[in-house]
């Protein structure tokens, strides 16, 4: 008899590592905006301004720079039993997590799913004070609320597969005759809630947060210019293919990498349909045929296991990078060269 799966209803809060906590503090605060709606020494918790719930997400000092959870919002407090039940009969661990354990957040579950990643479920959740039309308050890139992860998995396909049984509707793909490169995968009616992005993981990709339009996009850039901070702007700004947002990638401190993302598209109909790019499409990751650059292939955040410990990562085969030649302006890289950078 399969165990249902529970009922999700968005990507809600994440946790990262950070090692240094006034240094990530100036950046996801004073440059970009967030506000940290609740701090001490050793944790900080930032949130959009149309955030509804207690914050976007959680930056907790530590030694080493990972990923702590990719937490999930679930429709009822019956589906975190659900979401248990789910993944313990998979035989995967489960580790039951307090209310309270996360400020703002009720009782959940925490899982590692079939690719390593630390995935939690929750239902019971404190509403934040509305700042939404708190304009006197917006600062930065007025960042609204967290949109979707991005994950670096080996096995695409597999991962597909997996969140399809966990609910989730595929609204876009990267593909060839060969394989899926990439997968965009949602609950809300969006373009996704969790991305799966083929290379060396389990390792986070990114973390998205929505921003009101394209000018925000670009005040955050010409803030970190000002400040001679531009380092921290790695891809973009630019329209992507892949969901149609206007985007840009920036690197935390540590290397987090973030992205800042508007105007993507609807997909609640019940009859939604895939769109599926061509590997060699030059639009499917930039629209305008500009290059991806290397590091937004290869690197990405360790992934903590349900112990803390970093996991051991696992590698494709093959990657989009070595299989794509001309926009991404890389030519073709062998597997070898790619496991050497
Ligand atoms: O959110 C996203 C939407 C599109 C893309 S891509 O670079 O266009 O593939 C990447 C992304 O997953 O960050
Ligand atoms: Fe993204």
């Amino acid at each position: 008899m399969p165990v249902p799966a529970p009922d999700v209803v968005r990507a809600a809060d994440a946790e990262l590592v950070v090692t240094d906590l006034a240094r990530s503090r100036w950046f996801w605060v004073d440059a970009l905006g967030f506000e940290a709606i609740e701090e001490d020494d050793e944790v900080i918790y930032l949130r959009g301004y149309e955030e509804f719930l207690h914050h976007s997400l959680v930056l907790r000092k530590g030694p080493e720079a990972g990923l702590r959870r990719l937490s999930y919002r679930v429709r009822t407090p019956e589906d975190v039993q659900r979401a248990k039940d789910f993944f313990a009969a998979k035989g995967l661990p489960t580790q039951d997590v307090p209310a309270g354990t996360t400020r703002g957040i009720g009782e959940a579950v925490r899982v590692e799913d079939p690719f390593g990643f630390p995935v939690e479920f929750f239902h019971h959740a404190e509403q934040g004070p509305r700042h939404v039309q708190r304009y006197d308050l917006r600062r930065g890139a007025e960042p609204s609320r967290i949109d979707h992860f991005n994950v670096l998995t080996p096995d695409v396909q597999a991962a597909h597969d997996f969140y399809a049984e966990l609910g989730f509707r595929t609204s876009e793909t990267i593909e060839d005759a060969d394989q899926i490169y990439a997968a965009w995968m949602f609950r809300k009616p969006t373009v996704h809630d969790i991305a799966f992005t083929g290379g060396a993981g389990p390792r986070l990709h990114h973390i998205a947060f929505f921003v009101p339009e394209s000018h925000q996009i670009l005040r955050a850039c010409d803030i970190l210019g000002s400040t001679a901070d531009h380092g921290h702007i790695e891809r973009g700004p630019g329209r992507h293919g892949v969901s149609n947002a206007f985007y840009l990638y920036l690197r935390d401190p540590d290397g987090h990498r973030l992205e800042l993302y508007t105007s993507d598209y609807y997909t609640g109909d019940p009859d939604h349909q895939t769109y599926r790019w061509d590997v060699q499409d030059p639009r499917r990751r930039d629209f305008w045929g500009h290059d991806v650059v290397p590091s937004w292939y290869r690197e990405g955040s360790t992934a903590l296991g349900l112990d803390g410990a970093p996991k051991e990562l696992v590698h494709p085969p093959v990657s989009e990078e070595t299989v794509h030649v001309g926009a991404d302006g890389l030519g073709v890289v062998t597997e070898a060269e790619l496991q050497r950078s």
